[in-house]
């Protein structure tokens, strides 16, 4: 089961108390800040706004009463009613546009202001590391990118459409009111009834946004899956097994979809009987005292407008549930997010007594370290003691999954479960070369200065460090440092690794943690890299298999099973290569 596949046991698909909780604990950070004043004023704006268009909508209500007895009683003064009614009219549409501006705004700049405190969150402390070996928060690209618009737009819409419609529904039931007590009640009453009916029929609907949000998200996964591996897929020529899969993905998509639109079908029923039985009540109520002459023509006409815009207020009170509910996957969605950041922040600040601890020092010093794996599933490593003084390279070996590249992790600090204490130098004089490449889309000169900024000034380090390499002519193959490409596909395995090696060359740490970063390097190659980095004075801790290695690294540490080790010193072994005279580490080894 991967992990977008997790099942979702303890989520909460009711709009209840802790719903309401996190979609404060969403929008507090942006509207308790010190500058939120700016995003306060323009709400106080809308919301006033909200209300004078209410407050308009009934001025005007009772213009098209006067408008029309004045018409029934053929008096001059219609043509003078109607005018003022357009300018009114003009004036509310020209109101609308600004105020709709100034709503976009605001939502831009809180999405904007939410997605980078979600990102900052994210970066911090190697959180997004941490998310992915954890793997109970699925999609978090997707969950940053798409749902934050979502909650924005309902908080800042909610509000504004309830201040409104309660605002409507006062000022249109108090014309109602005065017309016919009657008709009032029973506006009040089926606005009861109304709301009981949409909590009852939306429920549902909250667990089908849910399903749909999650079969999407999983058929977006599965497409990057396809364009991330396209060459692999290529080789194996598995697109049947990917289209497979993809099929799946798409017929779970299709099914919480079409449950949805029967679902709709139903709820489209009951909500257009309700409507009919509201549109019945200026009938049963207004017309039989138009009749009896208790009330003029104009008040059918005004009570009718007046309920219509009732059943719009109350139309837009009840659909408060069905906004919340097809905002609620996206507020858990987020909330889980930022819950698990909480969370790893708060872990981290207890974790001293229970997991493997860091300090700072000049050399690298395991003292009895066990490491297990995140889950605890498997325990790797016991009681390992270690020093590496500098200039005293080491190489980890061992089988297949015995636990070499988790050491690496447990030493630089992604791995914590375990015991015993590490100690490193500053983290300025280390680099960690993980096993598989990284290039990123940039130029060359970007690419090979990373993590720092590229500055030109590197130009002549940089073309040293491939000579040095024993590449010279590494750049000007490639097309120059200016050169952007996508490294990745462009760059065999074998350049990848080189890449790296210059890397390490341009930064100069002290000590280099490498994982298998020559396995895709021919063996002279291989002996260039790591002669490069004696003569730099850089130390390396090397994972890797090959035999080639055990002429560079004078110490080795052998990982057995069930978290056994054995550390040999190979100082004569070394001695006796063929490349030892060439490779002046030999001379700093232990
Ligand atoms: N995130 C993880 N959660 C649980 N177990 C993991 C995780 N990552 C790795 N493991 C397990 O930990 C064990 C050691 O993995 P590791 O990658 O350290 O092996 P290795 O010795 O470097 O292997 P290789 O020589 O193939 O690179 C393996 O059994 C692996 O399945």
């Amino acid at each position: 089961m991967s992990v977008d596949e997790q099942p979702a046991a303890n989520r909460s698909y009711k709009l209840n108390a802790l719903f309401f909780r996190r979609l404060y604990t969403l929008s507090a950070p942006y509207w308790c800040r010190r500058e939120a004043w700016k995003a306060w004023a323009i709400m106080a704006m809308l919301l006033s706004s909200a209300a004078a268009f209410s407050l308009v909508g009934g001025y005007i209500s009772n213009l098209v009463a006067d408008s029309t007895n004045a018409l029934v009683a053929k008096q001059s003064i219609y043509w003078r009613i109607m005018i003022w009614m357009t300018f009114v009219g003009l004036m509310q549409t020209l109101a609308l546009q600004v105020t709709s501006w100034f709503s976009a705004w605001l939502l831009l700049d809180w999405r904007k202001w939410m997605t980078n405190h979600l990102l900052n969150a994210y970066m911090h402390n190697r959180t997004y590391y941490e998310i992915e070996k954890d793997g109970f928060i699925d999609n978090p690209d997707q969950r940053l990118q798409e749902e934050v618009p979502s909650v924005c737009q309902t908080v800042i819409g909610v509000p504004q459409f309830i201040l409104s419609s309660l605002m409507t529904i006062a000022v249109q039931a108090s014309i109602i009111v005065q017309v016919s007590p009657g008709m009032f009640w029973a506006v009040v009453i089926y606005a009861g009834v109304n709301t009981l009916v949409s909590m009852w029929l939306y429920n549902p609907t909250i667990r089908q946004s849910w399903d749909l949000t999650v079969a999407q998200a999983r058929m977006r996964t599965g497409l990057m899956h396809l364009r991330d591996n396209a060459e692999t897929i290529a080789f194996y020529r598995g697109e049947n097994s990917e289209r497979k899969g993809l099929h799946q993905r798409l017929r779970d998509v299709a099914k919480v979809k079409m449950t949805m639109i029967f679902y709709g079908i139903r709820m489209s029923v009951v909500n257009q009987v309700m409507g009919l039985i509201f549109s019945l009540l200026p009938i049963f109520f207004v017309v039989p005292l138009y009749f009896s002459g208790k009330v003029a023509y104009g008040s059918i006409d005004q009570v009718g407008a007046a309920a219509a815009m009732v059943l719009s207020g109350l139309s837009v009170i009840s659909n408060f549930i069905p906004t919340m509910t097809s905002t609620m996957p996206s507020v858990v969605r987020l909330s889980e997010i930022q819950e698990k950041f909480n969370q790893l922040n708060d872990t981290r600040g207890t974790q001293k007594a229970a997991h493997i601890r860091h300090r700072e020092g000049e050399t690298v010093v395991l003292e009895q370290v066990d490491v297990a794996t995140p889950g605890g599933e498997q325990q790797l490593v016991r009681n390992l003691s270690l020093r590496v003084a500098e200039g005293q390279h080491t190489l980890i070996a061992g089988q297949t999954g015995v636990g070499k590249s988790s050491l690496l992790r447990a030493i630089a600090g992604l791995w914590r479960r375990g015991e015993g204490e590490i100690q490193l130098p500053p983290y300025q004089q280390l680099m960690f070369i993980p096993q598989k490449p990284y290039m990123i889309l940039t130029d060359l000169r970007s690419q090979l200065l990373y993590p720092e900024p590229a500055e030109s000034a590197e130009d002549a380090r940089i073309q040293q460090a491939f000579v040095r390499l024993g590449r010279p002519d590494f750049l000007a193959k490639q097309g120059g440092l200016d050169c952007i490409k996508d490294w990745r596909k462009v760059l065999s395995l074998g350049e990848q690794q080189l890449v790296a090696f210059a890397r390490i060359l341009l930064r100069q740490p002290r000590y280099v943690f490498l994982d298998e970063a020559t396995s895709a390097m021919d063996v002279e190659t291989e002996r260039q890299a790591y002669r490069a980095l004696g003569e730099a004075n850089i130390t390396c801790i090397s994972v890797g298999h090959r035999e080639t290695l055990m002429q560079f690294h004078p110490q080795k540490l052998h990982l057995l099973a069930h978290g056994e080790w054995r550390l040999t010193q190979h100082r004569d072994e070394a001695a006796q290569s063929a490349d030892a005279d060439s490779f002046n580490l030999q001379a700093r080894a232990v």
